[in-house]
C-alpha cells in the first residue's frame, strides 16, 4: 500500500511505512505500510512468498542473513516484542529440556537468578493453560504434543513481558481441535494482557476469527488493508476477491471453489503498476501503465487499485453472472 499507513490509532503500537527489503535476487517486499494499536490484532494474509514472514522478521528486528531494509521506517515505539513461529519443532532447541528453554530469557533478560527464573517459567507455562506444568518442564519437544510445544514457545514469547506479539503461522501446523484451542488462548492473552497482536496466516477462516483487521498482501507488497469484517464481506481488491472465492470456509459455502488462474510475477519489482493485472479479470491497460494509487474507502478502508467499485459490485455477484469475469487483457485468466 505505497506510502500511506492505514491510520487506524493516533499513536499505533508498531507503524510500519514504506517498507522495502531486499535479498540476494533484489527486492523481496516492497513499499509496505501497516500499523495497530494496543490491544487490536491485526490479521496478515496472502499466499506463500508474498512477503508475511519476512515483513514479521523485519518488524522483530530478525531479518535472515542475506537479507537486508532497503527503504522505510518501522516504530514500535521502544515496546517489548514477542514472536510465536509456525514450527515449535524448529523454534525450540531440540536439545534442550523446557525448562532450560523457558529460564534462558528470564535469566538473561530479566537478570532472575535461576530458582526464580525456573519458578517464572512454571507461572508462565501454567498462564498458558498448561496444567502439569511441573512434568513438562522435564521434558523435551520431542516428548510433547504439537499443541503443548505451541503452548511452550507461547509462553517463553511471553517472559520478555511483550506488549506487541507477533505470530506466524502459529496454527498451521496444528490439528483443528488443537488450532481452535491455540486461537482462544492467544484471544485470552491478548484481552487480559492488551497485546498489539499482528496475526500471520493464509488462511481467511482463521484471520476472520482473531482479527479486527486484516492487511492482505499480494507479491511483496500490502494491496488492501481494513476491518476484517468489511474485507470479507465487500473485498476491493481482485486479489482479495479472488482469495476469498477460494476459500473454503471463509468464502462462499453455496459455490463451487474457485481457483485464481495464472501464478504470481516472478520479477515483480520490475513491475511499473499493479503486480495482479496479469491476472486480474478487471484489468485494463491503465493498470500497468503507472503506479497504482491508494485510494481510500471510508475512514480505515485501504486499497491500490484503479478499478475498486467494479471489484467490490463484481464481488457482490455469483461468478457464473460476472462476478469473475473473463478478461480478454488478462493473458493468464484462464491459465
Ligand atoms: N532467507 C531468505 N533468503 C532469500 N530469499 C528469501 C528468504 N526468505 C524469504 N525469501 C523470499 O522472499 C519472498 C517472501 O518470502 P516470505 O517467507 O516472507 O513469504 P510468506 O508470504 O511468508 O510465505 P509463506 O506463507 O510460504 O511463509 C519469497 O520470494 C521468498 O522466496
Amino acid at each position: 500500500m505505497t506510502t500511506e499507513t492505514t491510520g487506524k490509532a493516533a499513536s499505533p503500537a508498531v507503524a510500519v511505512s514504506g517498507l522495502s527489503l531486499s535479498g540476494p535476487q533484489g527486492l523481496l517486499v516492497t513499499d509496505v505500510a501497516l500499523d495497530l494499536g494496543a490491544g487490536e490484532c491485526l490479521g496478515l494474509v496472502g499466499e506463500s512468498g508474498s512477503g508475511k514472514t519476512l515483513t514479521v522478521r523485519a518488524i522483530a528486528g530478525l531479518l535472515p542473513p542475506g537479507i537486508t531494509q532497503a527503504a522505510g521506517r518501522i516504530d514500535t515505539g521502544g515496546r517489548r516484542v514477542g514472536m510465536v513461529f509456525q514450527d515449535p519443532m524448529r523454534a525450540l532447541n531440540p536439545t534442550f529440556t523446557i525448562r532450560r528453554t523457558m529460564r534462558e530469557p528470564l535469566v538473561q533478560h530479566h537478570g532472575l537468578a535461576r530458582k526464580a527464573a525456573d519458578r517464572q517459567a512454571l507461572d508462565l507455562m501454567r498462564d498458558v493453560g498448561i496444567k502439569d506444568a511441573e512434568r513438562v518442564a522435564k521434558c523435551y519437544p520431542h516428548q510433547l504434543s504439537g499443541g503443548l510445544r505451541q503452548r511452550v514457545l507461547i509462553a517463553a514469547a511471553l517472559a520478555c513481558e511483550p506488549q506487541i506479539l507477533l505470530c506466524d503461522e502459529p496454527t498451521t501446523a496444528l490439528d483443528v481441535t488443537t488450532q481452535a484451542i491455540i486461537l482462544d488462548l492467544l484471544h485470552r492473552l491478548r484481552q487480559e494482557r492488551q497485546l498489539a497482536m499482528l496475526f500471520v496466516s493464509h488462511d481467511l477462516a482463521v484471520i476472520s476469527k482473531v482479527s479486527d483487521r486484516v492487511a492482505v498482501m499480494y507479491a511483496g507488497q500490502t494491496i488492501e488493508t481494513g476491518p476484517t469484517e468489511e474485507i470479507l464481506r465487500s473485498p476491493r481488491h481482485a486479489y482479495t476477491a479472488g482469495l476469498l472465492r477460494s476459500s473454503p470456509s471463509a468464502g462462499r459455502p453455496d459455490e463451487p471453489l474457485f481457483a485464481i488462474g495464472g501464478i504470481p510475477p516472478q520479477r515483480p519489482g520490475e513491475i511499473v503498476g499493479c503486480r495482479f493485472a496479469e491476472r486480474c479479470p478487471w484489468a485494463v491497460p491503465e493498470c500497468t501503465s503507472a503506479p497504482v494509487p491508494v485510494v481510500r474507502h471510508g475512514d480505515r478502508h485501504l486499497v491500490s487499485c484503479i478499478r475498486p467499485e467494479d471489484v467490490a459490485a463484481g464481488f457482490a455477484r455469483p461468478v457464473e453472472q460476472g462476478g469473475w469475469p473473463p478478461n480478454p487483457e488478462a493473458p493468464h485468466a484462464d491459465a
